[in-house]
């Protein structure tokens, strides 16, 4: 068994076509499987280098790891023996038209109430017509003679499908330059390199029939791929995501601070009958089933991702997110923040409540509750007992309780209304930051 995940190089990935990246990755582990990542760049004009490599790092942030590596413009040779087995079996005809004259034809077709489809003319033409337009300069361009079939399958996401094949125009499968488009090449690849089920999205399930058309014509037999077309994901607002926009591009949410299983767990259930779980990338490959995903497409919901990023901070140990803390935080300070917070980009902020300087909190018209809390302080050193001891103490001297007491201290301390538990923070502050703040309120 192989899949593969076969992005085109135009752009930085974002969370649809991750979504895909997963769902391959995942299947191929969970069924012993191979997994290929190939690079479709046979569009020269529009693939870069730079989004070659940052394909590369997206997919190894997000820990997913490719048994074999492959290049669509280093497979040209194979491309163009292809094209040559078609143009031989009759199966890819010459076409000289231009896209005004192809234009003029399909409003003409809508005019007289025909599908606009490409109408085969050039299957009509003659040798001599041909060696007249090439003597004429024209150099052309090369459709596939689809079959007069329907095609059909059984998709692992969609059910029954059929794509029928009269309805299309003949695709063009070289352009008149000679370069071959992605419909050819990936099903050149995907014969040749023994890919065995395709996992994609949405957007391909006409592909698909024609493919499955190609394939049959470059010699394959029987049911050739197992096919499953996973709905578009859409970002919040209903719209499609592109890799134009950068919004939700793994680089941006990499630059966000969001932990990368958060995001592999997040996108291998969504739009699926299981809730989002903190998992490893192991659990979810022994547990990615393709037919509980919906047919319906599935939108990207920050909120919930944020909330599972949450739940993954909450069970990572302080070895594994060292390099991402503040200089100097400790595996204490980690403890104790790391339920507070959605991002590892917020812990900036709580590293200057514990070890330095916030914008004081405001405690109005409580000058004398405070110095009388100074007063209270215990002696360091202090532990998780710091807090209740020193609160107990100044609740008995004042006569305050629940949040009339602990509310202005937290503020004060902290510079914030919530937070990790007081108990944590109050050792991490330490006595002299602590009367340092107490003191600015006093006077505020
Ligand atoms: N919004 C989306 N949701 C889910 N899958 C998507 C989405 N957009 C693209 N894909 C899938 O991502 C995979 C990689 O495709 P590709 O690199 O062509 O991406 P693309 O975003 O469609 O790119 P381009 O905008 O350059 O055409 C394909 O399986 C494609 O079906």
């Amino acid at each position: 068994m192989k899949l593969r995940f076969a992005p085109s190089p135009t752009g930085s990935l974002h969370v649809g076509n991750a979504r895909q990246a997963i769902a391959n990755a995942l299947y191929a582990r969970g069924h012993g499987g191979r997994f290929l990542l190939r690079i479709d760049d046979t569009d020269t004009e529009r693939s870069r280098e730079s989004f070659v490599d940052g394909i590369q790092t997206d997919l190894t942030w997000l820990g997913l790891q490719w048994d074999e590596y492959v290049r669509q413009s280093e497979r040209l040779d194979r491309y163009a023996a292809a094209v040559e087995h078609l143009k031989q079996s009759g199966r890819l005809y010459p076409c000289f038209e231009s896209e005004q004259e192809l234009a003029a034809k399909r409003e003409a077709r809508i005019r007289m109430r025909k599908p606009p489809i490409y109408d085969r003319a050039m299957l009509k033409m003659t040798p001599e017509q041909r060696a007249q337009a090439e003597a004429n300069g024209k150099v052309p361009y090369w459709r596939f003679k689809l079959s007069d079939t329907t095609v059909r399958w059984r998709d692992g996401v969609m059910g029954d499908c059929t794509v029928k094949l009269t309805a299309l125009s003949d695709p063009v499968l070289v352009r008149a330059d000679g370069t071959v488009l992605y419909t050819l090449a990936s099903v050149v690849d995907d014969l040749e390199l023994d890919v065995t089920h395709i996992i994609r999205g949405e957007d391909h399930v006409t592909n698909t029939g024609v493919q499955i058309d190609i394939a049959r014509a470059l010699g394959a037999q029987g049911d050739t791929f197992a096919f499953a077309h996973l709905p578009l994901l859409l970002d919040e607002g209903g719209g499609k995501l592109s890799k134009r926009f950068d919004g939700l591009s793994l680089r941006t949410l990499r630059q966000d601070g969001l932990d990368p299983s958060a995001i592999v767990s997040y996108l291998a259930r969504l739009g699926t009958a299981d809730n989002p779980a903190p998992l490893s990338f192991e659990e979810l490959a022994q547990s990615y089933d393709l037919g509980r995903v919906s047919r319906s497409a599935a939108r990207f919901d920050m909120r919930q991702l944020l909330s599972l990023n949450r739940r993954v901070m909450q069970a990572t140990p302080f070895e594994a997110v060292r390099a991402e803390l503040p200089d100097g935080a400790t595996e204490a300070f980690w403890l104790a923040v790391r339920g507070n917070v959605d991002l590892v980009t917020e812990l900036r902020h709580w590293w200057d409540v514990v070890a330095g300087e916030i914008v004081p909190g405001v405690v109005e018209g409580d000058g004398a509750f405070l110095r009388q809390a100074i007063d209270c302080l215990p002696p360091e050193p202090w532990d998780g007992s710091a807090w209740p001891v020193w609160t107990a103490a100044l609740r008995e001297a004042t006569g305050r309780s629940g949040k009339a007491l602990y509310h202005p201290l937290r503020v004060l301390l902290t510079g914030e209304e919530k937070g990790p538990d007081m108990r944590d923070l109050l050792p991490l502050i330490g006595r002299s930051r602590a009367v340092a703040r107490l003191e600015t309120g006093a006077r505020a």
